[in-house]
C-alpha cells in the first residue's frame, strides 16, 4: 500500500506526521512505525504521529516512539498542530486536542507554537543534582557541569535501564543551568533509544526542576536543536504548577509517499 506522508521538525525532535482522518491508520503496527521511523531504510524521525477528526476538540493524536511504544510528545503535539493547521482542521490562533495523556490546548503564530502541559505528582529528589519528574512522560533530571562533554547516550542509557525505573523507564535530561532564567539541556529518549536534538516534556520537566534550584520563570532553554520557552506558575502553599506553557517553532520540512 503507498500512503503519504509529512516530515515535521520541532527545534530538530523529528516526527512522521500521517493524516488519519478516514481512520486508516488506527491499527498501525509496530512494524511499520519502525519502519517509518528507521533513517537508512525508512524515512527517519524520533517517532510517528496520526492525526485524527475528534468527538470533542479540534483533533485527536497519537504519539508513538520510533520503536512503537505510546507516551505524550510536547515537540510533537506542537508539530501536530502544525499539521492539523495544514490540514486545515484549525480556523482559528487558538485550539484544543486529544492526546495519550488527555486534552491540551495550543496557540499558534507564524515562528512558534505554544502547548500546555500537566504534571503528574510532584518533583522527587534523589539528591542535590539529581531529580524525577513526569510532565506527561517521565523525566530524570542530571545537574551536570560538564554538559558539552557528557555522554549522554552511555549515560543515558544506564539511568532509563536502571532498577529504579524498570519496567517501562525514564527519558533522562542532563542540564547545565546559565542564570535565573536560563539553562542548557541535553536528553536521552526512551523509544527512540539515543540523544535526540531537543524533548519537549523534557525541557519543560528541566523548568520546573529548575525553578526548585532559584531559575524564575519565562525560562530560555537551550537544546542542541534549538531553543524553547516555558512559562508556568507556582503555588508555594501546595508547591503544585500550573499553567504551564511551552513554546518554540516546529515546521513541516517535507512530504512523499511510501510503500508500507
Ligand atoms: N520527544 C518527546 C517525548 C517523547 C516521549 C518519550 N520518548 C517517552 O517515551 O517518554 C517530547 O518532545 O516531549
Amino acid at each position: 500500500m503507498i500512503v503519504n506522508f509529512y516530515k515535521y521538525q520541532g527545534a530538530g525532535n523529528d516526527f512522521v506526521m500521517l493524516d488519519n482522518r478516514n481512520g486508516e491508520f488506527d491499527s498501525i503496527s509496530i512494524n511499520t512505525i519502525s519502519f517509518l521511523c528507521d533513517r537508512r531504510f525508512g524515512i527517519g524521525a524520533d517517532g510517528l504521529i496520526t492525526v485524527s477528526n475528534s468527538q470533542d476538540k479540534d483533533f485527536d493524536m497519537v504519539y508513538y516512539n520510533a520503536d512503537g511504544s505510546q507516551s505524550f510528545c510536547g515537540n510533537g503535539s506542537r508539530c501536530a498542530v502544525r499539521f492539523a493547521q495544514h490540514l486545515g482542521m484549525l480556523t482559528d490562533s487558538e485550539c484544543d486536542f486529544n492526546s495519550t495523556d488527555g486534552p491540551h490546548s495550543a496557540k499558534i503564530s507564524d515562528d512558534n507554537i505554544s502547548i500546555d502541559l500537566y504534571v503528574k505528582g510532584t518533583i522527587k529528589k534523589y539528591s542535590e543534582k539529581e531529580f524525577f519528574i513526569d510532565t506527561g512522560s517521565p523525566h530524570h533530571i542530571v545537574l551536570s557541569k560538564t554538559l558539552e562533554n557528557t555522554d549522554v547516550k552511555t549515560e543515558g542509557s544506564a539511568i532509563r535501564y536502571s532498577e529504579k525505573y524498570a519496567p517501562s523507564g525514564s527519558n533522562v535530561n542532563f542540564i547545565s543551568l546559565i542564570n535565573d532564567s536560563e539553562l542548557s539541556i541535553r536528553t536521552y529518549e526512551r523509544g527512540v533509544e539515543d540523544e535526540t536534538l531537543a524533548c519537549g516534556t523534557g525541557i519543560t520537566a528541566a523548568a520546573l526542576t529548575g525553578f526548585k534550584l532559584g531559575i524564575k520563570p519565562p525560562v530560555k532553554i537551550n537544546a542542541k536543536g534549538g531553543t524553547l520557552f516555558v512559562t508556568f506558575k507556582h503555588d508555594p502553599d501546595t508547591d503544585n504548577f500550573s499553567d504551564i506553557w511551552l513554546t518554540g517553532p516546529a515546521e513541516k520540512v517535507f512530504e512523499g509517499k511510501i510503500e508500507i
